[in-house]
């Protein structure tokens, strides 16, 4: 299947936009020019860290890769220079190499980040509408030039609440979409998997992060988070199947000419559909009629059934006025 738009976004760019096989040239920085303040995370691919220009004092986030192969850096470096100085997407400052283990530290923005299972409880539908336009601004962006995020999740969306700015981080699973590609579906964390990426369909597209987006608005709205919390890979589709129905699993599947995997053979049970009226209750103030048609336009199966970001942008949900 081939994405319903901005298909050729890449092959009406220059090779050297999305080829990174060939490898990147670097504008390396100099580590000098940085201090370490402190840790702040860590992650399977980096170490991340607060860190301070000595040059102009300014404060920076400095994202420390870990050995990962040569080609997978390639990717995020050309990837994030493509889209540095795009709207909420992390600003790219420097890259500085350690002169020892030449390992690449990539030098960022700082974003005073309020870790969201403290922010989103207390959203309020305004905030929501507020965030996830700009989420969603940065999602039809980066998908406009080409490039699938392919792990949207709660801790890659950096929001500093006092300054009401946000940013989408971790392009280190980001890839560049051309039609009719077979892309690796072990992308993503498990709780926002797309079901393309649980039954083997490969050749997805950006509508994988529009998935995702999903999960997280069903989430905060609907006080479940993740709102599908499977424990390992098949259940996560289990999971979403106890939810969208496994009758509508069996005719995705139809449509694409695939098979349900025989991982699922003892574990996926005839789930019929729940209506999603079923979540709402006096327990989800914030489920309105909008939000949750939002959310069914969005979590749908069959990604190409699923709004754009630039159609989610448009939906009543972000134009309605919910009183203070
Ligand atoms: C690997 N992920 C983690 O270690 C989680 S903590 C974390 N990673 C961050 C990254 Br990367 C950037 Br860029 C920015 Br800006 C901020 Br703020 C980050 N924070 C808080």
């Amino acid at each position: 299947s081939v994405a319903r738009v901005y298909q050729d976004a890449c092959t009406n760019r220059p090779q050297d936009y999305w080829d990174y096989e060939q490898g990147v040239t670097v504008d390396w920085g100099k580590i000098e020019h940085y201090e370490i303040v402190n840790k702040i995370g860590r992650g399977k691919y980096s170490e991340v860290f607060r860190g301070k220009s000595v040059v102009n004092d300014q404060y920076c986030v400095i994202k420390v890769l870990k050995p990962v192969k040569l080609k997978k850096i390639y990717r995020e470096l050309k990837i994030l220079t493509n889209l540095t100085g795009g709207p909420n997407v992390i600003g790219l400052l420097d890259i500085v190499q350690d002169p020892g283990s030449k390992i690449p530290a990539l030098i960022f923005e700082e974003v005073r980040n309020v870790d969201f299972r403290t922010l989103y409880p207390k959203f309020t539908l305004r905030d929501v509408q507020f965030y996830f336009s700009e989420l969603l601004v940065a999602l039809d962006y980066c998908h406009s030039m080409g490039i699938m995020h392919r792990d949207v999740k709660p801790q890659n969306v950096m929001i500093d609440p006092v300054e009401r700015k946000l940013r989408l981080i971790d392009w280190g699973l980001a890839e560049f979409y051309h039609p009719g590609v077979d892309y690796n579906v072990r992308v993503a964390s498990r709780y926002h998997k797309g079901p393309e990426l649980l039954v083997n369909l490969n050749q997805y597209d950006y509508s994988l992060d529009l998935w995702s987006v999903g999960c997280m608005i069903a989430a905060i709205v609907l006080k479940k988070e993740p709102f599908f919390k499977g424990s390992t890979n098949p259940d996560q589709l289990v999971k979403i199947a106890r939810v969208l129905g496994t009758n509508e699993l069996l005719a995705y599947l139809r449509k694409y000419g695939l098979k349900l995997p025989h991982e699922y053979d003892n574990i996926m049970k005839d789930f019929p559909r729940k209506d999603w009226s079923e979540f709402v209750s006096h327990d989800t103030p914030m489920a309105s009629a909008e939000v949750m048609d939002l959310i069914d336009k969005l979590l749908r199966y069959d990604h190409q059934e699923r709004l754009t970001a630039k159609e989610t942008l448009e939906h009543g949900f972000f134009k309605a006025d919910y009183k203070k």
